[in-house]
């Protein structure tokens, strides 16, 4: 038995849900370029949880169904309040919020196909109030009730700033959800299939999920990119800054992928919008440094940009808080991860790899005063 280090290119599942075949990304077969274009999030999220497009009747029925389910227990929020404020991560914060709302809801273990699905639009609506309640509540502020004739992408920057959105930022958002919607077998998306996989609860998926999102190597990179950025501060220190990391050997966050080539196919509708908004707030040179940057390490490492790159100052121009860029990833994800967990309920077989075993042979059990 001999192990492959990060499973690289090992099927581990099969999936109808989305593929990267050719550095092309598809959700259910529709290329990721068409809805980025095209799509609402809430019809990405149907065609994620149904694998088909929704006719207008469902996409409103599910629009009217996030939109009703959104409002969290207080106990969510009561919980913030207790946390150290000052110090913990959003990430923990929606980490152990998730986990709480199984505990508040009455169908958690109730696992037939019906109540999954309830859960799974539960889930979906209240991630957006947690994240945006809890960004709030660190501040001194009251979390904002949901405005159910909002769509979803509008509903979280009014949550989350306290007023209605221009419906430039409600586009970019939009697209930035449909964009992180589903990938495949991404570390956190098998993280919350090998959970389910034991027949444990949505709750425990999604919760796990998050757990895997949060690392620097994963959702957590989109966060360093924006303290890469404020650390550079200017466009003549981009040179030496990445120069000096490459010399040491240091990995810099956004570049590079385990499964994409070429080039990751998000990334240039994020460098787009990155322009746009960058300009449109006053902050060009986000964008130009990003763009620096992305030559340089495309030039000397042949390492295109992925996801997280240009992500960071899409959300920057969206007056986003740093450590939430992680957050609103998982809020998108949430659509994949449910996609995913409802897909392996429904033709289940335990998660259980073996391991190369490399430690000492066979040896002999000795005393504690003989050691
Ligand atoms: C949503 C997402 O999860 S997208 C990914 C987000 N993560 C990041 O942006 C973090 C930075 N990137 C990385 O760490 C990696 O590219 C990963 C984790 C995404 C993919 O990793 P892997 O497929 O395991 O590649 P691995 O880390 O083995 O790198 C292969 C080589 O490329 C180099 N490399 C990979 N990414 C980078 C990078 N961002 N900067 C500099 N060098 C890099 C490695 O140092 C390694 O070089 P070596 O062979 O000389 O040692
Ligand atoms: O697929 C991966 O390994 C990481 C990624 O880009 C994602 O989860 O969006």
């Amino acid at each position: 038995m001999t192990a492959t280090r990060g499973l690289e290119g090992i099927v581990a599942a099969e999936s109808k849900i989305s593929s990267i075949i050719d550095d092309t990304l598809t959700y259910v077969g529709y290329d990721i370029d068409d809805l980025t274009e095209n799509a609402t999030f809430e019809e990405v999220v149907y065609l994620l949880w149904h694998t088909r497009l929704p006719k207008a009747d469902e996409l409103a029925e599910l629009t009217k169904a996030l939109a009703e389910n959104a409002e969290v227990p207080q106990a969510i929020f009561d919980q913030f309040k207790s946390y150290p404020l000052q110090t913990v991560h959003p990430m923990a914060a929606l980490r152990s919020a998730v986990s709480l709302l199984g505990v508040y809801d009455e169908e958690a273990d109730d696992m037939s196909p019906e109540a999954n699905y309830r859960k799974a639009i539960r889930l979906q609506a209240k991630i957006a109030t947690v994240v945006t309640g809890f960004s709030r509540i660190r501040k001194g502020l009251e979390p904002i009730a949901p405005k159910p004739e909002l769509g979803y992408a509008a509903n979280f920057l009014y949550m989350l700033h306290g007023k209605e959105p221009a419906p430039i930022e409600v586009e970019a958002f939009n697209k930035a959800l449909v964009l992180h919607a589903d990938h495949e077998l991404n570390a956190s998306t098998f993280t919350a299939r090998v959970c389910v996989a034991t027949l444990s609860d949505i709750y425990s998926g999604i919760t796990s999920a998050i757990g895997a999102l949060k690392g620097p190597l994963h959702g957590g990179a989109n966060e360093q990119v924006m303290k890469m950025l404020s650390e550079i501060g200017s466009i003549e220190n981009v040179e030496s800054y990445i120069q000096n990391k490459l010399d040491n050997k240091e990995k810099i966050m956004g570049f590079g992928h385990r499964v994409y080539r070429k080039g990751d196919p998000r990334a240039k509708h994020l460098r787009v919008m990155s322009e746009k908004l960058t300009k449109l707030t006053g902050k060009p040179e986000l964008y130009e440094m990003s763009v620096k940057i992305h030559d340089m390490i495309v030039g000397q490492k042949g390492l295109p940009a992925n996801v997280d790159f240009f992500s960071a100052s899409v959300y920057d121009s969206l007056g986003i808080e740093h450590d939430l860029f992680t957050p609103i990833f998982a809020v998108s994800r949430t659509s994949g991860w449910i996609a995913h967990i409802l897909e392996q309920y429904a033709n289940n077989r335990l998660i259980r790899p073996r391991a190369e075993y490399i430690g000492p042979g066979m040896q002999k059990y000795v005393p504690i005063d003989e050691r």
